[in-house]
């Protein structure tokens, strides 16, 4: 349970799209991958011959023991296995930062997280590309809260102030007005009391889905 800053009282917001860990402990690989990620490009090392030799023969006993799946289709949007594999909040993804996020009552999404140095833009900064794709993200998962969801169409990031990496920061998002298949969104994020950004976004429910259950990947 979260409490939702600036509304003067408590108010529970529940984990959105939760997802267990997979039961061939792929979830647990990718955040020792994710570790890894942060180290190989934030440090400098004497000899790192013996880790790629150890590097070379877990990519290989790993590509042994899979069984690779082609990308999802379109009709299973939002189901466990293609959330897993998202950049921004998968969990088996080891590019994700991954991004955690929770919903509250009237639908606005929130997500805390922070930032090293792997995703470093200009010098110890939040690369505002980075900052875009999460709040790209943000906003399709406050379209999925309100169970109104649809592909983005226009996205508009303001930048205010510098991300700092290694920070705390914190995303909100909610979708504000649809009119018909058009939906819009905004966003922000902070780094304690600092506005970094601001997003404003307009998605398009394509027409195939109109007649598909919207409130899927809410149960995700
Ligand atoms: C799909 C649902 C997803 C949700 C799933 C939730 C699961 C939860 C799990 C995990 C969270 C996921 C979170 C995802 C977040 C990531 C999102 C992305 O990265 S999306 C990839 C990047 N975006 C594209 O690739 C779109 C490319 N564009 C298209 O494919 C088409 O444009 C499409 C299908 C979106 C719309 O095409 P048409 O043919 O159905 O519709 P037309 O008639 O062209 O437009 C409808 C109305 O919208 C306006 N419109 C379209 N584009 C516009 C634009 N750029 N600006 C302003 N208006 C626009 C048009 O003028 C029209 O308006 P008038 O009805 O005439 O009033």
């Amino acid at each position: 349970m979260t409490e939702q800053p600036d509304s003067g009282e408590a108010v529970s917001a529940q984990t959105f799209l939760d997802q267990p860990d997979h039961a061939s402990g792929a979830t647990e690989l990718a955040r020792q991958l994710r570790r890894i990620r942060g180290l190989v490009s934030g440090a400098d090392f004497e000899d790192l011959s013996a880790e790629i030799e150890l590097a070379r023969e877990l990519a290989d006993r790993i590509e042994n023991a899979a069984t690779p799946h082609p990308p999802a289709q379109y009709d299973s949007w939002g189901v466990p296995e293609h959330i897993a594999s998202n950049p921004v909040i998968g969990s088996r993804n080891p590019a994700a930062p991954p991004l955690d996020a929770v919903v509250f009552p009237d639908g606005t999404v929130r997500a805390d997280l922070t930032l090293g140095v792997e995703f470093q833009g200009p010098p110890g900064c939040v690369h505002g590309g980075v900052v875009a794709m999460l709040f790209d993200e943000m906003l399709g998962l406050a379209n999925a809260a309100a169970e109104h969801i649809g592909m983005t169409v226009d996205l508009q990031v303001t930048y205010s102030a510098p991300t700092p990496l290694d920070t705390p920061l914190r995303f909100e998002a909610r979708q504000e007005r649809v009119d018909g298949r058009k939906l819009w969104c905004a966003g922000t994020l902070h780094a304690g009391d600092t506005l970094c950004a601001s997003v404003r976004g307009m998605f398009v429910t394509p027409r195939w889905m109109l007649d598909g259950d919207q409130s899927k990947p809410i149960e995700g």
